[in-house]
């Protein structure tokens, strides 16, 4: 028996699947090059803004369970493929409508910082995400329409600078979300140093992440969300995640599901994990448990099995725990059946 699964990090509400990209990247594109010929999140972006919000939330609703099969309990949902205001608000009320239709906890968040609309600048974007949309979003949070957890944003060279990501995680912060952002990813623009300041729960990504920034993030308990799908699908150098753990950083793990990385099992992830940035078996089992879960401001009531948290876990059909990370593609197997807040929700068939 396991604790059940945390992931840390998603972009599950989108429309229009990317494999066409993946063929690219296997031909040598990367990700900014796809990024700025307008694909990438903008492909994303368009698909998503013509769908309809029962057809989101149908796609949304499988994705879950998919991932409740491969056991996972408790899920962090971003939005981020609306950009403005009007399709940013769809997404986060998809989510919500997704939190009574399936039996695991979401943390969801607001990200539409997450790319440059066509039509305007960074600066631009910035101006009317702290004008506009942030406080609408507060607005629905405060008359309970909307529950909004965390606030998060792509900090890029070409996306959101430092100190417009700065900006916008603060208006969140002081709108009542926590700052959970993607940091260090393809440059080191000292992003690290930017989040541990200003207090954020988590920054996810990290591959560029300095020494003095992995100092900060220890400083200041912000969690260091891997995602190792993400450095495998883009061939990115991997996140110093030994480094990270020496200096006292937790490290937390998400699957970046998105149409870019598809993969919706933490079961992979961990076996990634351990494989790529080097973490022992056990340190993937805390990483996808009880750390992702303090990533999400919810370990008091996630991330592990103790008297006055959920009844949330995983029965296991195998001779150790340990074949759930090592059956690499063999989780649905392995995993007998799923318990969320203490009712069996899925069996092995
Ligand atoms: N890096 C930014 N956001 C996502 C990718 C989203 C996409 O490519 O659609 C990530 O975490 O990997
Ligand atoms: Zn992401």
């Amino acid at each position: 028996m396991l604790t059940g699964l945390v992931d840390a990090h998603t972009h599950p509400v989108w429309a229009g699947d990317r494999v066409h990209e993946f063929a690219m990247k296997l031909a040598g594109a990367t990700y900014m090059d796809i990024h700025q010929m307008g694909g990438g999140i903008h492909f994303t972006v368009n698909n998503t803004c013509s769908a309809n919000e029962e057809t989101l939330l149908s796609s949304l609703l499988t994705r879950l369970r998919q991932m409740n099969q491969s056991g996972t309990t408790l899920v962090e949902c971003k939005s981020g493929y609306g950009l403005d205001l009007e399709n940013e608000v769809k997404m986060l009320r998809v989510i919500e409508q997704a939190r009574t239709r399936v039996p695991l906890e979401i943390s969801s968040t607001y990200c539409g910082a997450h790319a440059v609309p066509k039509n305007k600048t960074a600066e631009e974007a910035t101006k009317d995400i702290l004008e506009s949309h942030i406080p609408h979003i507060k607005s629905l949070m405060s008359s309970g329409l909307l529950r909004v957890d965390n606030v998060d944003v792509f900090c890029e060279v070409g996306v959101f600078d430092v100190a417009q990501s700065r900006a916008i995680l603060q208006v969140g912060k002081d709108a009542g979300m926590q700052i959970n952002f993607h940091g260090e990813e393809l440059n080191r623009l000292h992003s690290a140093e930017m989040g541990a300041e200003l207090g954020a729960h988590a920054i996810s990504h990290l591959e560029e992440v300095s020494p003095a920034g992995i100092t900060a993030m220890a400083r200041s308990g912000t969690v260091a969300v891997a995602l190792p799908t993400t450095a495998y699908m883009l061939r990115l150098r991997p996140p110093p995640v030994r480094d990270m753990i020496q200096q006292g950083v937790a490290v937390a793990l998400g699957s970046d599901f998105n149409p870019n990385a598809h993969c919706l099992a933490m079961p992979i992830v961990m076996n990634l994990a351990c494989v790529m940035l080097h973490m022992s078996m056990q340190e993937a089992l805390a990483a996808a448990t009880i750390n992702s879960a303090q990533a999400l401001g919810q370990s008091s009531m996630h991330g592990s099995l103790e008297k006055g948290k959920w009844g949330n876990l995983l029965l296991l059909d195998a001779p150790t725990w340990e074949h759930l990370v090592y059956q690499l593609g063999c989780h649905t197997n392995v995993i007998s059946a799923v318990v969320f807040k203490g009712e069996v929700i899925h069996e092995k068939l």
